[in-house]
């Protein structure tokens, strides 16, 4: 299964930039993985189209009012995923005043970092990290201790 991280957002920023491809270099041994960076949330919804069109796709979207996860859960949902056969994940921060409502509910998981409003690019760099842990704790790497 191929993830991508997208981002909805105009900007970047580089400190992030270099800690997020930290993460998802460490993430590359084991599974394939790329950043994307879209300017809006019509873009992101015909690249889930594009994608849909050649199998199965996993929609994660990220929403502070979505699913509190522990690690280990975040991971049992991308293992399951990833073994019951989806050939991609797509992993997505919203756009600057957060998904539509009609997006919402397209997704298979909403999920939340926490209640409280993350910018764009602190966001992203959770989810890079969240992604790298969750599949350390898949592989039985002893990088996430359980605390
Ligand atoms: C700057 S936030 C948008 C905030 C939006 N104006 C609001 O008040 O909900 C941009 C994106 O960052 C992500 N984000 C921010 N905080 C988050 C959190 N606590 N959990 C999950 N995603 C978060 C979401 O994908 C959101 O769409």
């Amino acid at each position: 299964m191929k993830l991508t991280l997208v981002t909805v957002s105009a900007g970047s920023d580089r400190a992030i930039d270099s800690l997020a491809g930290e993460y998802l270099k460490r993430t590359s041994r084991y599974a394939p993985v790329e950043e994307l960076a879209l300017k809006t949330e019509r873009e992101f919804l015909e690249r889930v189209e594009r994608e849909q069109k050649e199998g199965a796709v996993l929609l994660v979207l990220l929403d502070s009012r979505g699913k509190l996860l522990t690690s280990e859960e975040f991971a049992a949902a991308l293992g399951g995923a990833r073994d019951g056969g989806k050939r991609r994940a797509l992993l997505a921060i919203g756009p600057p005043d957060g998904w539509s409502p009609e997006t919402l509910k397209l997704a298979d998981l909403t999920l939340s970092l926490g209640r409280m409003t993350l910018p764009h690019q602190l966001a992203r760099l959770v989810l890079a990290e969240q992604i790298y842990r969750a599949f350390t704790i898949l592989a039985g790497h002893p990088y996430h201790s359980g605390h």
